[in-house]
């Protein structure tokens, strides 16, 4: 039986409690001490004789309430411990001042496929098969992250945390966990879920184009295979590519994008790939996972891939053959399964006539697609989405909603929107953080010079929205030359924030640069 003494704080009073104990001929098997708590372990006190020893405990002086005890408190923590361990989901290590292992998790064990290894005593550096393990991990202050290993068969990173004597503050050991690259995936999964995940319900838009898209990708989203998704910059395509991620068998594995436009060359194949251990001075002596392995079991996206370099296409058209790949710098095929949703600004048939992208990769990416409308062809989809972002962009900022004026709704409405989803929650967010007024004017919309432009010289100005809600390119124009203008105006007007000089524009479109340089000063382009 276990007991537990509330006591006063008296010289001496254990020694009385002891004795007493004694006298009764009792074998005490362990005694802990707390501030004002003695706790007694003695196996062989009965219940019976609870009630006698009891008193005798109160009439030592200082004693002021004794209670049976289910645990005692060390052996609670070792539970408490034992629970905590069981729990990790990956295999963790406490390790001793000379790095050998005095505990370990459940999930090491279940790693291994080893019901009771005989682990404990052994260094972790001999299990791990990293000699130097614990002498790298004394020389960095018992702090070390991502460092590959191998364990149980498979490449695992390697986190450590030092253990700290409390008043010296010397290493008196480590807390080493292992993280296997699914781990990372979904860390890094989470980190570029910038917005709430919504599946096609994140897809805002009635319009035709929009419920057709919404069908189709549904459809699309339970065939497992690759996914080109197409269409002009900021409409959407990477949400698309999210919520058919969300739709598809895969939806509980990590789901995590590239831009191929956004990194050098280098850069993108070791985000994608990994690097093998020592592929680069300077880089982490153990390797690192790339993006294909860490999302093994979902979907990787590779948005702007027309941007990818030649080099990086017949990297990623050998992974599309047959799933496997080598790391920067690796000797070892790897094999892993993924999905891959490719997105593009660019006309990819028209890159592969010119040969600047590959024909045979081009075929694989599309075995599926999905063609993305601009935001000018989604009707009144403008206006409910702006109203969205309206709502959105003032509960961000904590006021109320501002409404839009019925001349703010057709300008809205009538502009060609180059940019299109993007620009426009752009627009709005920068209207509703300015302006503190109840209801926004045109003026307070900031539309910029070729918005504004196009806004007015779409069809006449209408009091209602169901006129002004005809879109420009459906207005008859007067004559060839006013169509050619407005054609030319409106191809300038879209390309110019990609290809932001007359010199780009006309590389572009292969045409003279003093062509170019003409019809951006007579449409006023750009300045
Ligand atoms: N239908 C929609 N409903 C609500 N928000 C949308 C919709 N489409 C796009 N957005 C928002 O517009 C912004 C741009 O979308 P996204 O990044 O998916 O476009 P993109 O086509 O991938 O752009 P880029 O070609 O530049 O990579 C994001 O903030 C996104 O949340």
């Amino acid at each position: 039986m276990q007991l537990r003494l509330i006591t006063e704080d008296r010289l001496g009073i254990t020694h009385e409690v002891l004795a007493l104990i004694a006298q009764r001929d009792l074998d005490l098997a362990t005694m802990e001490m707390g501030l004002h708590n003695i706790y007694l372990n003695v196996p062989d006190l009965k219940p019976a004789a609870r009630a006698s020893i009891e008193a005798e405990l109160l009439a030592v002086p200082g004693v002021k309430r004794v209670e049976p005890l289910q645990l005692m408190p060390g052996e609670a923590r070792r539970q408490q411990l034992d629970i905590l361990l069981a729990s990790l989901a990956q295999p963790v290590f406490v390790l001793d001042r000379e790095g050998q292992i005095v505990m370990v998790s459940k999930a090491a064990q279940r790693a291994a496929r080893q019901r009771n290894p005989e682990w404990i005593g052994l260094p972790l550096s001999a299990l791990l098969r990293v000699p130097t393990l614990w002498e790298d991990l004394r020389a960095a202050g018992g702090d070390l992250s991502s460092l590959e290993v191998q364990f149980a068969g498979k490449a695992w990173l390697l986190y450590a945390s030092p253990l700290l004597e409390p008043d010296r503050g010397a290493l008196s050991g480590a807390v080493v966990t292992l993280r296997d690259a699914a781990w990372l995936g979904e860390q890094a999964a989470h980190l570029q879920r910038l917005e709430p995940a919504g599946g096609l319900k994140a897809l805002l838009g009635e319009s035709l184009p929009m419920r057709e898209m919404r069908a189709r990708a549904e459809r699309m989203a339970a065939v497992d295979a690759p996914l080109l998704i197409l269409g002009e910059t900021g409409t959407g395509k990477e949400l698309i590519a999210r919520a058919c991620h969300e739709l598809s068998p895969r939806a509980q594995a990590p789901f995590l994008a590239l831009n191929a436009a956004a990194l050098p060359e280098s850069l993108a194949e070791s985000e994608l790939f990994g690097y093998a251990p020592g592929a680069f001075s300077g880089a982490q002596r153990g390797g690192k996972p790339g993006l294909l392995e860490m999302a093994h079991g979902g979907t990787v996206f590779l948005d702007e891939i027309g941007e990818m370099s030649l080099y990086l296409q017949a990297k990623l058209l050998r992974f599309l053959n047959d799933g496997s790949f080598r790391r920067v710098g690796g000797e070892k095929e790897q094999k892993v399964d993924v999905r891959v949703v490719s997105a593009t600004h660019r006309r990819l048939d028209q890159m592969v006539a010119r040969g600047e992208f590959r024909e045979d990769l081009y075929y694989r990416l599309n075995v599926l697609n999905l063609q993305v409308a601009p935001l000018r062809e989604r009707g009144d989809d403008v206006l409910l989405l702006a109203e969205h972002f309206v709502e959105r962009s003032a509960r961000q900022i904590g006021r109320l909603p501002p409404r839009l004026s019925p001349a703010a709704r057709v300008a809205l409405r009538r502009a060609p929107w180059p940019g299109n989803i993007r620009q426009l929650q752009n627009l709005l967010f920068r209207a509703v953080t300015v302006c503190d007024k109840a209801e926004l004017e045109v003026a307070d919309l900031d539309l910029d010079a070729q918005t504004a432009q196009a806004a007015q010289l779409a069809p006449a100005a209408a009091p209602g929205l169901a006129r002004a809600a005809v879109p420009a390119d459906e207005a008859e124009p007067a004559s060839w030359a006013e169509a050619v203008a407005a054609f030319e105006q409106e191809l300038l007007t879209r390309l110019f924030p990609r290809y932001p000089s007359s010199r780009k524009l006309a590389a572009r479109l292969g045409i003279s640069h003093s062509v170019v340089a003409g019809k951006l000063r007579r449409y006023g382009i750009g300045g």
